[in-house]
């Protein structure tokens, strides 16, 4: 098996990254018509597998789970997520020659293995789903000729494709045919019934490619969905300790303060997250935000080369290869930082101090989302893919933090995405040693503590032009338009 996308003319991968059309709500008229009365068997009953299977029953689908024998034998936590939850559960042999789709929802690591053994098991001209295209696209798995391949991504945490469902709403989503799999013409129609019966209709869906999701869910998970979060959390936590903030203070500014100051960013884009600092405080975030994006935009230009090569996926599988040796290694580094070992204090911080005191985590949002979302549109990826991998995600995975911090992240995200985080983290805390020097507890911890509110006119106007004019807030303010239904949090 070879890297699929490199294999490509440079005009075809050119086209498939390009490939990015938000579908209007008339498309899915028919709900999920197309799925009525056909059998959904899951594979793999973890993140996504268990909340995609609990939407589209409760939509009215008909969903099983194939888990491998020994999750049954041993009642593992698949086995008991499915069993628990009122679901048929069985074998490969059992499920999978009677699936008219099969939803392959296992780690991408497995996904060779698991699809060369459920492959000779499905029945002829049967649809094979995935939520993540990396083994089509990085590496290469052929598909049996009769086969319908599709793909349906939730561009957020399995938790919150639930969790959206449940309040009324869904999550934004990722739609493909793979071209080279679509031999009775029906994959998109399967794919737009699987997205209505996971909620994410209500959202917004893209039509995309398989090479566009994957080449910008890679890059939006390491650098500012996972590995920013994760660099700035561990980073703020050690600035404050060193500042004399009380410990058990700081742990709950950096873990509820993810989530609350990106709540303003989901609502009203970076635009409305500094808005809601004073402001002297927003014209200091923004200049911080400024050093940082000067700092880190070789990194973020580093991981898309690096993912648009198949660098990335290479040194990965070498990873899956050695039995995940840098992945464990980096999981059990990450759990004796300061941060994760440090209990929230039983103290209350109002919402508006969560800004007010963390202003480096307003700026290292804004730097994180701007700057993933312009290397992405610069390496092809339509803004609307770059605007989901970016800004609206990060709220999502902001949330997860706030549950059990920096543990839960990662737990809840796929490996493919944990590995890269822990990338992302390893080159960027060096890169801001220097930053952070200089970094002091009046932007991280205190607040400013001003007695005057007073700013320059004239900058207080060029910083928010410069806010409101990024291509993100553009594209942004219009897609947040088509989620006005969308819940509150916090
Ligand atoms: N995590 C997320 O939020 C997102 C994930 N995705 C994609 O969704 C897919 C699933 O990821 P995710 O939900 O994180 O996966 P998880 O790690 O949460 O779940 C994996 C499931 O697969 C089973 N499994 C593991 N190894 C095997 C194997 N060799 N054979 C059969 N089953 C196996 C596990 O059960 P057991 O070990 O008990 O057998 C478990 O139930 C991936 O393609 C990922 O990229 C897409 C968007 C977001
Ligand atoms: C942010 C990571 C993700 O891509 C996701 C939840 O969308 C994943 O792979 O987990
Ligand atoms: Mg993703
Ligand atoms: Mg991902």
């Amino acid at each position: 098996m070879a890297n699929y996308f490199n294999t490509l003319p440079l005009r075809e991968q050119l086209a498939q990254l390009a490939q990015c059309r938000f579908m209007h709500t008339v498309e899915f008229a028919d709900g999920v018509e197309a799925l009525k009365g056909k059998k959904m068997v899951v594979i793999g009953c973890g993140a996504q597998g268990l909340n995609q299977g609990l939407n589209l029953r409760d939509s009215g689908l008909d969903v099983s789970y194939a888990l491998r024998p020994e999750a049954i034998e041993q009642k593992r936590q698949s086995w008991k997520n499915a069993s628990e939850n009122g679901f048929v559960v069985g074998t490969y042999q059992e499920l999978i020659p009677t699936a008219d789709v099969v939803l392959n929802l296992t780690p991408d690591k497995q996904h060779t293995s698991v699809v060369n053994a459920v492959m000779p098991l499905m029945k002829e001209g049967a649809c094979l789903s995935y939520s993540h295209g990396f083994n089509i696209v990085e590496e290469g798995m052929k598909i049996r000729d009769d086969l319908t391949v599709i793909m349906v991504a939730p561009k957020c945490p399995g938790s919150e494709v639930r969790a959206e469902y449940v309040r009324g709403f869904g999550v934004p989503t990722l739609i493909a045919v793979h071209e080279d799999n679509d031999p009775k013409g029906e994959g998109l129609a399967l794919a737009k019934a699987y997205a209505v019966g996971t909620g994410g209709h209500k959202a917004g869906v893209l039509m995309s490619s398989f090479i566009a999701e994957v080449k910008s869910d890679l890059m939006g998970e390491q650098t500012i969905l996972c590995g920013m979060l994760q660099t700035g959390s561990l980073l703020c936590f050690d600035k404050m300790i060193e500042e004399g903030i009380d410990p058990g203070y700081a742990s709950r500014l950096i873990q509820y303060g993810w989530e609350t100051v990106t709540e303003a960013l989901k609502y009203g884009g970076v635009t409305n997250m500094l808005d809601r600092l004073s402001n002297p405080a927003k014209i200091k975030a923004f200049d911080l935000s400024e050093e940082l994006k000067v700092i880190m935009r070789p990194l973020y230009n580093k991981h898309q080369d690096d993912i648009m090569s198949g660098h990335f996926s290479k040194t990965m599988m070498e990873d899956w290869a050695n039995d995940d040796a840098n992945l464990l290694k980096w999981r059990a580094e990450t759990a004796e930082t300061n941060f994760e070992k440090t209990p929230a204090g039983d103290v209350e911080i109002t919402e508006q101090e969560f800004f007010d005191n963390g202003i480096l985590m307003v700026a290292m949002v804004k730097a994180g989302v701007e700057l993933a979302f312009e290397t992405m549109t610069a390496a092809g990826i339509i803004a609307e893919s770059a605007y989901y991998e970016s800004l609206h995600e990060t709220p999502l995975i902001a949330n997860t933090i706030a549950r059990k911090k920096l543990y839960e992240m990662n737990a809840t995200i796929s490996d493919t995405a944990e590995y890269g985080c822990y990338l992302y983290n390893h080159a960027c805390v060096p890169l801001l040693a220097d930053f952070m020097k200089g970094i002091k507890s009046d932007v991280i911890g205190k607040g400013l503590s001003l007695d005057d509110n007073g700013v320059d006119n004239a900058r207080l106007i060029e910083v928010n032009t410069a806010l409101r004019s990024h291509p993100v807030e553009a594209v942004g303010s219009v897609l947040r338009g088509y989620m006005a239904d969308m819940k509150k949090i916090v």
